[in-house]
């Protein structure tokens, strides 16, 4: 695969490492404005480092697109006439429609967006996708390549902005309960690391108790409740705490937030 990633700022970058690890690309092209920071991806033997969008564009057949939403359309106008039948066209970018891309590259490109979060640099990411009518027949393709770096599912567009939300600012989201717990442990007397350290692995547990294990939430939960114990008395001081409700709010507010940025 030739791929190119246009703007390799975070989540270019971490797409970067995701691939490299991955070891899945004939060559990768990352392209920034400039590039001094990601010079040293060169060391990479596939790895080609430019400020010129055009040339990663005639170089590469996938075209990953992780820049800011306000500087996209310029973009696509610099690269438009180089694109080809071969070309994939992958957006990362928040809140950029489908159908705003296909008035400036046409309806005959193969354009996909997708919505992963920066997990991908670890493998771990979970990725949304759809694809105008011309790219559907290749989303088995970005399927491959998202699956290949985490988890992918193809979504209805309209919940795209949902999507941003829940995995690409869940990241954050979660980082915060994490930070929380180990802020927590720290109170009842372990050191920084060993807080942390409990705090990510149990996070990590529950998640894969649930993927593995296919149960809802609440069924593990039932599991470690033990009458009147402690689990119980600390998981409804949180729910009196508003815990449950504050976490639905913050996502709410997040995606009003996402529905006026792309309203601009
Ligand atoms: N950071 C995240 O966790 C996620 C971000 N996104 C979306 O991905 C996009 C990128 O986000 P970030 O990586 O956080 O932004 P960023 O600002 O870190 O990266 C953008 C990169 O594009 C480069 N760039 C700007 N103009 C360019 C040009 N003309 N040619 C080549 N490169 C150029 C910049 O130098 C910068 O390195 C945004 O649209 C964002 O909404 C989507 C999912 C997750
Ligand atoms: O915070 C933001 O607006 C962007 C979109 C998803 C992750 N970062």
């Amino acid at each position: 695969m030739k791929i190119a990633i246009i703007g390799t700022g975070n989540l270019g970058l971490s797409i970067a490492k995701g691939l490299i690890k991955n070891n899945t690309t004939t060559s990768l092209y990352l392209t920034k404005r400039n590039t001094e920071s990601i010079e040293n991806w060169e060391e990479y033997g596939n790895v080609k480092v430019t400020a010129d969008n055009r040339e990663a564009v005639k170089k590469s057949d996938i075209l990953i697109f992780a820049v800011q939403p306000n500087q996209f359309e310029s973009i696509l106008k610099e690269i438009n006439d180089l694109l080809h039948e071969n070309h994939v066209v992958i957006s990362t970018i928040t809140g950029f429609k489908i159908e705003r891309m296909e008035s400036i590259l046409g309806s005959d490109t193969n354009i996909i967006r997708s919505m992963p979060n920066t997990a991908i640099s670890v493998g771990k990411s979970m990725t949304c996708l759809c694809a105008n009518e011309k790219g559907k027949k290749r989303i088995q393709l970005a399927e491959a390549i998202f699956n290949g770096l985490g988890t992918s599912i193809i979504i209805e567009e309209r919940l795209m902005q949902a999507a941003t939300v829940i995995c690409a600012s869940g990241i954050a989201f979660w980082m915060r309960l994490i930070r929380a717990t180990t802020q927590g442990a720290i109170q009842l007397g372990f050191d920084a690391e060993e807080a942390q350290q409990m705090a990510m692995q149990t996070c990590a547990g529950a998640a894969n108790l649930l993927i593995q294990g296919g149960n809802h939430p609440e069924q593990e939960i039932d599991k470690v409740t033990t009458p009147r114990g402690c689990t119980i008395e600390g998981l409804n001081e949180m729910e009196h705490q508003g815990l449950s409700s504050s976490l639905i709010r913050g996502i709410v507010a997040s995606f009003n937030k996402i529905n006026q940025i792309a309203e601009k």
